[in-house]
């Protein structure tokens, strides 16, 4: 299996992701001969083989789905051997880093190399990914991992404490990540890896106090344009809500009650509207008692999912 193309069969050797039911996947690198216990029941690796990705998979009791890997369902199943980065916070990293086919990126640590993947996948073909981890059994199972989805061509692991050592490179990368502990302690060596030209620098950390001590070390190495950002996705649910009173005018000082569809209780909150945009004709033509229902899209009070902050910066022609 590969990340680096997409293609139709499965073959031996492959890492298909098994999707099993809902909030359930699993990789599984298919294997001569090989049985595979699901809830569902034993599926054989070689009834697989020559299988179109996608398509479903009997067993004994129920049905599986044989998906391609991608990143984003690597990040959702790989075995952790730390904590990772999700989808959310690595789009805006990889987008922030300005990186493309081509970039050049080194991090550390490597971790269970769920943003290196994906790093990966934007670099290649032409690219590199340059990733360091201290603890030498992580580093050698991130190569075992790169090995099996054909990505060892373009990734450079190397086992050391980036923090103590540096990453000795010098004018090599356009671009830095670090999810570290104390990422301040290479941010010098850092700025040392980035190309003369220029280039961008991240840091994740959960605390704002280790966000603080970063940004007073890029300030002292002449990084700018720092920026910090937290990333959290916001739910939205589906919910009946009633209109009431229309202003005719412009909407202002209309309110709407949001029904609770688990309880079927109406919501207590009573929100007024700044702007109904109900401005048709046939709702002008409503008088002001009538009563309006609609489906609404409500966002959930009190967003949840803190991961950690990011930091971003640039360093010029140095
Ligand atoms: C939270 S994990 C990184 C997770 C990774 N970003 C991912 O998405 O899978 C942090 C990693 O940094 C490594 N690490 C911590 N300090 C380090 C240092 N000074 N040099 C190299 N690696 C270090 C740890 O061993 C750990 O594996």
């Amino acid at each position: 299996m590969s990340f680096k193309e997409t293609k139709d069969k499965i073959e031996y050797g492959d890492t298909v992701i098994l999707h099993i039911g809902y909030n359930n996947m699993i990789p599984l690198i298919i294997k001569k001969g090989e049985t595979h216990q699901t809830k569902f029941g034993a599926v054989k690796h070689d009834a697989m083989v020559g299988m179109t990705y996608g398509t479903r998979v009997q067993c004994p009791k129920g049905w599986i789905c044989t998906l391609h890997p991608t990143p984003e369902l690597w990040t959702l199943c790989l075995p952790h051997r730390t904590q990772i980065l999700y989808s959310t916070d690595i789009s805006m990293i990889i987008y922030q880093l300005d990186l493309k086919p081509g970039s050049v990126v080194a991090e550390a640590g490597t971790g269970s190399g769920s943003l290196s993947h994906a790093m990966l996948r934007t670099v290649l073909p032409t690219g590199r990914l340059l990733t360091f981890e201290f603890h030498k059994e992580r580093s050698e199972k991130a190569l075992e991992e790169f090995t099996q989805h054909q990505l060892k061509e373009f990734v450079t692991v190397t086992h050391r404490d980036v923090c103590g050592e540096g990453f000795q490179l010098n004018n090599e990368v356009d671009a830095v990540f670090l999810d570290l502990p104390k990422p301040w302690e290479c941010i010098k060596s850092a700025k040392d890896a980035i190309k003369k030209e220029g280039g961008r620098l991240c840091t994740f950390s959960p605390c704002i106090e280790q966000v603080q001590r970063s940004c007073d070390e890029l300030v002292k190495n002449g990084f700018t344009d720092i920026t910090t950002v937290e990333c959290l996705a916001r739910n939205f649910n589906i919910q009946k809500a009633k209109l009431q009173n229309i202003n005719l005018d412009d909407g202002a000082g209309d309110t709407f009650s949001i029904e609770n569809e688990n309880s079927g209780e109406s919501n207590p909150k009573v929100m007024k509207m700044e702007n109904t945009n109900l401005d048709s004709k046939q709702d002008k033509k409503r008088d002001n008692n009538s009563i309006h229902c609609f489906s609404a899209a409500v966002p959930v009070i009190g967003m949840q999912g803190h991961t950690g902050f990011l930091t971003f910066a640039s360093i010029y022609s140095q």
